[in-house]
């Protein structure tokens, strides 16, 4: 499965922060930092589905979708047409990513950032912390539930929120139980590389009503599909593909805000 293949390549980079850096010294200044934007009271507003726009050069699924990639001049388009959030996508390999496209995005706009790459270790916590993250993902089936736990809490202690994200309802019991208040429903299948919208409406159900705060993730395309998750209660959409390969960017980011609730029609 890719996420085998991802998180093999992972352990090596891993491997080769922790023999670069001390992990002393990047809590230190982690700590010396000021507090970190509010990512989910950003993302969690009341009647609406609010836009995380995604920076995504490549996919392990589809491959190069942005040919003139320039992280900073995306981020100022999702700013300045209603996105609530922007996602940073830092995998090298399989995404076509970098963790410097996070600082630089962190110098161009004040919206809060996430770092969506595959976190194992607390190094990576530390790093995500000082190049400007303002949360970082958690995928449970990356995680054992001791891993996830561990790294919940350090989270919470060098101050950066953590998007736990799902595929299925035993991996949301397991965010749950590990006490995740923001977590990510991921339409896509990891097999398959499908996505379906499904997904979330069916994890909605043992959700909704719990004050969690909820992300729907991938294969979200047009209006219709965020008036969908509008309907459903979900707080956010996190959207990368629709976004870089739309000829008008800022029209799409447009569309997908409006179908939210979060931009007047
Ligand atoms: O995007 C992929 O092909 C992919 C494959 C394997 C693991 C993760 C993958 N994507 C990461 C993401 O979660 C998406 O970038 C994000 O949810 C946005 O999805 P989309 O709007 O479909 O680009």
């Amino acid at each position: 499965m890719i996420l085998d293949r991802i998180l093999e390549v992972k352990r090596s980079e891993v491997q080769g922060l922790l023999e670069r850096f001390r992990v002393s010294e990047m809590a230190r200044e982690a700590a010396q930092l000021p507090p970190a934007r509010d990512f989910r009271r950003a993302i969690d507003q009341p009647g609406r589905v609010s836009l995380i726009a995604e920076i995504k050069k490549q996919s392990p699924s589809k491959g190069l979708l942005c040919r003139f990639f320039d992280p900073c001049r995306l981020a100022r388009i999702y700013r300045d047409h209603g996105a609530a959030a922007v996602s940073v996508l830092t995998d090298r390999t399989f995404f076509g990513g970098k963790g410097e496209y996070l600082a630089q995005v962190r110098q161009e706009v004040d919206l809060p950032l996430l770092r969506k790459d595959f976190i194992l270790d607390p190094v990576q916590i530390y790093e995500s912390r000082l190049l400007g993250a303002d949360a970082v993902l958690l995928i449970v089936a990356a995680l054992s539930r001791e891993s996830l736990s561990r790294l919940l809490e350090l989270c919470r202690e060098v101050g950066l929120q953590a998007l736990v994200e799902v595929h299925s309802e035993e991996e949301l019991e397991r965010a749950i139980k590990a006490g995740a208040d923001l977590i990510g429903i991921n339409n896509r299948n990891l097999q398959t590389f499908e996505t379906e919208l499904q997904t979330t409406l069916r994890l909605m159900e043992v959700v909704k009503e719990s004050g969690i705060t909820v992300v729907s993730e991938s294969g979200i395309h047009h209006f219709r599909d965020m008036s969908l998750l509008k309907a459903v209660g979900v707080q956010a959409a996190l959207v990368g593909e629709a976004l870089v390969t739309a000829p008008d960017i800022g029209l799409k980011v447009q569309e997908l805000a409006k179908g939210g609730g979060a931009l007047a029609l």
